[in-house]
């Protein structure tokens, strides 16, 4: 077979590329002629890389368009048609290196259809030959690549590829490697005495994901799917290196056997879907399960249809469905072309892959401060939606790949993931492509990105970065973080876009009038809203630390980090070194350490001292918080907003102490719904004053608040 060295490669690129866009628009080249010349080079191309280099440059459905516009270029000009022409054979899929062995029958390509009107017509015309009663057996188009074995008295003999379709590669040793093909099956005891069966090697979607990071790990390129990555393992030339690869086998055809003596053929053999459970009774994978037998073009379309929808959910990738006429007599009738059956086609699932060429790359900040870069590319219509942006995930995945800006790139779109780059065409490079820089400041906020500790993603740790800002108010004010009801994604939302709150510190400057004046807030709500969000100035430290949201800071390490730090903002003169310990890693303790160093977070977090929010793990209280010093208190009933831990923490902080029951020595008792015995008791009582619980929250209100603070705090008690 022709081999192609670097510079007609890239002559026979850019002439596809042009093919293409012509074929896309429905024009020739320059005429008839110069058109199939330009396509009797560049498909031997396309099947040197597909078939010997495992590594094709072109999407099937490209290849596949070319092909047809020969075909039917052929049909109308015979006269040009040329006599080795790729529409007359299969692909000449012959190596080097391996020994070749003739087929004793020809092993063809299958015709192929991408639309269910065509397959019906495809129908129609088989039954034309046969008669209307025809059986057809349906069964998954396995995306690996073609095998043949043969079995003599019971012994695997022989494994070979598809080669050129009359001889094949002998790839014996590889074969024996693979689980699912047995060494040895019963024939015999059918009076089988030698048998040829064809069927498929292919790399479940699972092996081939370890498979590629294998290679980028060994600085190899990944492969575009596991077919390539099938056929290349099988064309190993060491059994031992292509065993490391779990490479599986279905069967799914009987080509040619012979009868032991006297014996007359098996029954199964007479139909495609008897053959597939008597292989699968003998030991062979087969899509025996998956076959369904029809025999109306609508039921054939229906199984097609729904296969597709399946197809995502299947653990090895299969790009369509074959259908087969089911009687063997039958198929004989119908006979072969030179290129393929006529008792069987393809119908091929919509494309998943395409080129298209990028132009140049954004970086977008997650809601969470993550920096993605998101490729720009030529619109490009893949599985029925058009796709212009592709993320690059992060900075490594662009370096294994070596994608660079003006790359043409092969992208895929699989069911519900989203698309990606599976390669960039480096054969198609011009030497103007330009490699993609990250920033190092945030594209949105100016700020210096920072990569954390083992990690590959940069990330903005502003928590008042403008892309950011909304996704952490809202988990700021999160049940586990300061548990602000009434502050969920879409009144943070209505708020932010009402210019009431612009970040984290604003939420403690709500203007009560200002959110009773919004549309379905009124007075009440709005006054039950300032008193959530007074209480949250009191929430323990840890709460205060899970919701500025850090990296890596769950609830868990949040608790860790209160009991050791005592104050909040002294942690901005920590270094990792100094945070490590019980519960926190070093991954964890770079998180925390960079987003104290922040000036900008350390500036929001002074901003929420003064507006009165607590900085303090319980225990460690600023002198300036003894507000409730030698002060006793207890607690009755159901409060509004607070829980009795939370409420006896408050105390606590302020340096008060909470009694466990009704004596001479409480000072306060604080009164809740449905009080019960201990606020009768306590009646009795004139020295103990009874307070409610707005009266308690202004007791427990830091001094800095009362300076700063103008507004009157109202919690409703039911
Ligand atoms: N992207 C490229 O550059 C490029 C180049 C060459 C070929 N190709 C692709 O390969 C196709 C041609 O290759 P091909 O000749 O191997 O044809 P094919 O892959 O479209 O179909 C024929 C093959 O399907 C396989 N197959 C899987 N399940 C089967 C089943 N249940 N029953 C029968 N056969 C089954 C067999 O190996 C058979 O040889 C083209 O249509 C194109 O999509 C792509
Ligand atoms: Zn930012």
């Amino acid at each position: 077979m022709k081999q192609y060295n670097s510079k007609q490669a890239a002559a026979l690129q850019s002439l596809s590329e042009s093919l293409l866009a012509h074929y896309k628009k429905g024009r020739l080249l320059k005429d008839t002629k110069s058109t199939m010349d330009a396509l009797y080079r560049v498909i031997p191309y396309h099947d040197w890389r597909y078939y010997i280099k495992s590594d094709p440059v072109l999407s099937d459905y490209e290849y596949d368009g070319l092909f047809a516009w020969l075909r039917q270029l052929e049909k109308e000009h015979p006269a040009l048609a040329k006599s080795g022409s790729p529409v007359k054979k299969v692909a000449e899929g012959l190596g080097s290196a391996l020994s070749a062995v003739k087929h004793k029958v020809p092993m063809l390509s299958l015709e192929n259809t991408y639309n269910t009107q065509n397959l019906g017509d495809w129908i129609t015309k088989t039954r034309q030959v046969t008669h209307h009663e025809s059986a057809y057996c349906l069964e998954p188009k396995f995306d690996g690549t073609g095998i043949s074995l043969i079995y003599e008295n019971d012994r695997l003999l022989r494994g070979a590829t598809r080669g050129d379709g009359a001889a094949g590669e002998d790839i014996t040793g590889n074969i024996r490697n693979i689980a699912s093909i047995p060494a040895s099956a019963p024939f015999a005891a059918l009076g089988i005495a030698t048998i040829e069966i064809r069927g498929e090697v292919l790399m479940s979607k699972k092996s081939f994901a370890s498979f590629n990071q294998e290679r980028i790990a060994h600085q190899l390129p990944p492969m575009a799917n596991p077919r390539n990555a099938a056929a290349g393992t099988l064309r190993m030339i060491h059994p031992e290196a292509a065993a490391q690869r779990k490479l599986e086998a279905v069967l799914y055809h009987v080509s040619y056997y012979t009868m032991k003596k006297g014996r007359p053929a098996p029954a199964a053999l007479k139909t495609q879907a008897g053959t597939l459970d008597l292989l699968a009774k003998l030991g062979f994978g087969t899509p025996a399960a998956q076959k369904k037998v029809v025999t109306s073009i609508r039921e054939a379309v229906r199984y097609c249809q729904s296969f597709e929808k399946k197809r995502d959910s299947l653990p090895y990738e299969i790009d369509g469905l074959v259908i087969k006429v089911n009687d063997a007599t039958e198929q004989r009738l119908l006979g072969m072309t030179s290129h393929h059956p006529r008792w069987a086609v393809a119908y091929k699932f919509k494309p998943r892959q395409a080129n298209s060429k990028l132009r140049k790359v954004i970086f977008s900040v997650g809601r969470m401060g993550a920096i993605t870069p998101v490729a720009k590319i030529d619109p490009v219509a893949i599985g029925g939606v058009t796709v212009s942006s592709v993320s690059l995930f992060n900075e490594k995945l662009i370096k294994d790949k070596d994608i660079r800006v003006g790359d043409t790139v092969l992208v895929e779109r699989a069911g519900d993931v989203i698309p990606y780059i599976v390669k960039p065409v480096t054969e198609m490079r011009k030497g103007t492509e330009t490699n993609i820089r990250f920033p190092s400041k945030c594209p949105v906020c100016g700020h210096a990105l920072e990569k954390p500790f083992g990690e590959q993603i940069w990330y903005c740790v502003n928590i008042n970065c403008q892309a950011q800002v909304l996704e952490r108010i809202v988990h700021f004010a999160s049940k586990d973080a300061m548990d602000i009801t009434g502050m969920g994604e879409s009144h943070v939302r209505e708020f932010y876009e009402q210019k009431l709150i612009k970040d984290i510190p604003s939420i403690f400057e709500l203007n009560e009038r200002k959110v009773a004046a919004l549309e379905r807030w009124g007075k009440r709500s709005a006054s039950n809203l300032i008193g959530m969000i007074e209480r949250a100035r009191h929430q323990p430290l840890q709460r205060l630390i899970f919701g500025l949201g850090i990296h890596y800071v769950g609830l868990t390490t949040a608790k860790v980090l209160a009991k050791k730090v005592g104050y909040l903002p002294d942690l901005a003169r920590k270094k990792p070194a100094d945070l490590r310990g019980e519960g926190i890693g070093p991954k964890v303790a770079e998180s925390i350490s960079h987003f104290f160093a922040d000036k900008e977070n350390i500036r929001s977090l002074k901003k929420l001292e003064r507006l009165g929010v607590n900085m303090h793990a319980a225990g460690h209280r600023a002198k300036a918080d003894d507000t409730l010093k030698g002060k006793t208190f207890l607690f009755t009933g159901t409060l509004a907003g607070l829980t009795r831990g939370e409420a006896a923490e408050m105390v606590e902080q302020h340096g008060g102490q909470v009694l466990s029951s009704v004596s001479h020595a409480l000072n306060y008792l604080v009164v809740g719904e449905h009080a019960g015995s201990k606020l009768t008791k306590a009646s009795e009582n004139k020295a103990i004053r009874l307070l409610q619980e707005k009266d308690f929250l202004k007791m427990v209100k830091p001094p800095a608040r009362r300076l700063s603070g103008s507004r009157k705090i109202k919690i409703r008690l039911p």
